[in-house]
């Protein structure tokens, strides 16, 4: 079931439908409680010392709930209606830094700027740098514009709950939001909205990709071309084709620059290395072709970037283009239902829209699009914060998993790899997409695994992880039915 981005009115219409159907808003507060205190309790050690802020609506009454379920932890429950009431009590808790605080000060409901008055306890919260769980919403941040209402709490974690809020999404609101986790079952009735903006769940890839059956051969699970790797770039190709080696196709061979031959085969040992050469002829007998991992040195063959405008314009398979290799596709017209991928990040999406990356980011669904359009409509998976998935028209999917130190060179190699190596697999051509936000999702959620148990990871580290994150295993206990 896609969840839609949604926004307040939405939500609030959602709400009522769901009263109207029997929910109580009471279930529905205890079971956010519930979830609040759970997800509470993986950040924080036995012990330390977490702070509940409760406003006077019903955020404020999600973080009363979620107190009664953190019965092993020394928590300070404060009421705040009014910041100049109890405020020293406050302050001589926030003196003693809790290491968590959950913030239900505010949600959707926030109608007007906060005053001076909130805005300073903010800003004392935020000084703390401590640990801050918001509910639903980072206090003070308008859930539609996410622009702060004057000032707003910078939360690490916010989970908003039912369906995101297209505020939270955008990259004004990001400092504020910190990860966004989005809990889809909170009780309520089933979402009466669809909308083209979709954000990924674990559950979506249940049983995905299919089990294996008993007699398969490497023959069933396709051989791909990766064309990577040049002077100074020569690791690119070969995490790439770890990455690739992660999805498991069938075969991978690895066709590279003469000058780093010597460099990458030794490397790699079920992945079979060529030396590229002009005569080539690609597809060939592959079921996908990637091309564009360390691609970067300046004397790369005028050849090689007419095989890729080649490969692109006429191959039946699908093709993945990264990094440097964006820059020489043409902007003509693919066969018809051939798959056609390209993994940018903000600052290539920019190169090819001939705009600045500023301006990509200012709205990434529509930068996309746009990209999409002018490479014949090709899958597009725009890399960064809440990384997008989508075409020129359709859904457009929001990847939830990933962290910050997914940021290290490598990284992109290693997902274009691993994409590609799905992509190569005849069962997994079949829906593109789900592949894709498969391979993404993936990709960050082995990168958050990494992370829980500690951040000086390296992409070497993420390959040797890769796939192994189990969505059933991420998914929550649904609500009780009515
Ligand atoms: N959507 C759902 O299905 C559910 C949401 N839940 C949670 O409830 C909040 C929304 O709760 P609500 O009570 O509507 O509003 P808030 O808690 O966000 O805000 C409370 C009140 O604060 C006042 N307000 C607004 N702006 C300001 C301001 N700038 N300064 C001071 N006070 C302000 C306002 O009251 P007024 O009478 O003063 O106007 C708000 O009403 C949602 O985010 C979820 O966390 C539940 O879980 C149930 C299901
Ligand atoms: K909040």
């Amino acid at each position: 079931m896609p969840i839609p981005v949604i926004n307040v009115a939405q939500m609030r219409e959602w709400e009522k439908a769901s009263w109207e159907a029997g929910k109580t808003e009471s279930e529905v507060i205890m079971r956010v409680g519930q979830l609040v205190a759970r997800r509470a309790s993986q950040m924080v050690r036995p012990g330390q010392l977490v702070l509940v802020l409760a406003g006077k609506g019903n955020n404020g009454n999600d973080a009363r709930r979620a107190r009664e379920h953190l019965a092993d932890w020394p928590v300070y429950l404060q009421d705040v209606s009014n910041p100049q009431e109890g405020i020293s009590e406050l302050h001589q808790i926030l003196d003693q830094r809790p290491a968590l605080i959950i913030d239900g000060l505010f949600g959707i409901g926030i109608n007007r700027p906060l005053d001076e008055h909130w805005a300073a306890l903010i800003q004392r919260i935020n000084d703390l740098q401590t640990k801050v769980l918001s509910i639903d919403v980072p206090s003070g941040l308008n859930a539609d514009t996410g622009e702060p209402m004057g000032t707003a709490i910078r939360a690490s974690v916010t989970m908003t709950l039912g369906a995101p809020k297209q505020g939270l999404l955008l990259p004004s609101a990001w400092p504020y939001v910190g990860r966004l986790e989005v809990v889809p079952d909170i009780g309520l009735a089933k979402c009466p909205f669809t909308g083209e903006t979709n954000w990924t769940l674990p559950e979506d890839f249940n049983n995905f990709p299919p089990e294996r059956p008993a007699t398969a051969h490497k023959g069933n699970f396709g051989r791909i071309a990766i064309i990577a790797g040049s002077l100074g770039y020569h690791g690119a190709a070969v995490l790439a084709a770890r990455g690739a080696q992660r999805a498991q196709p069938g075969l991978i061979t690895l066709y590279t620059n003469e000058e780093v031959y010597h460099s990458i085969a030794p490397q790699l040992q079920a992945v079979m290395v060529s030396i590229w050469n002009s005569k080539l002829s690609l597809p060939g007998d592959f079921n996908a072709v990637l091309i564009g991992p360390g691609l970067a040195a300046g004397d790369i063959p005028d050849d090689m970037k007419m095989m890729t405008r080649h490969v692109w314009r006429d191959a039946a398979v699908p093709v993945v283009v990264d990094a440097s290799a964006l820059d020489w596709l043409p902007l003509a017209p693919f066969p018809k239902n051939a798959i056609r991928v390209i993994t940018p990040h903000p600052g290539e999406a920019s190169r090819i829209l001939r705009c600045s990356a500023k301006q990509v980011e200012a709205n990434r669904p529509n930068a996309l699009r746009e990209v999409s359009k002018r490479l014949g409509n090709c899958w597009v998976v725009l890399k960064g914060n809440q990384t997008l998935i989508g075409r020129s028209s359709g859904e457009i999917y929001v990847n939830p998993s990933g962290n910050p130190y997914l940021a290290q060179g490598g990284s992109g190699d290693a997902l274009s790899g691993y994409l590609a190596g799905l992509l190569a697999q005849p069962t997994l051509q079949v829906d593109p997409l789900k592949t894709l936000r498969y391979a993404v999702w993936q990709h960050g959620a082995t990168a958050d695994k990494l992370t829980a148990t500690r951040n000086n990871w390296i992409v070497e580290d993420l390959l040797k992880e890769l796939g192994s994150v189990v969505p059933e295993l991420q998914d929550l206990p649904p609500s009780k039915p009515s």
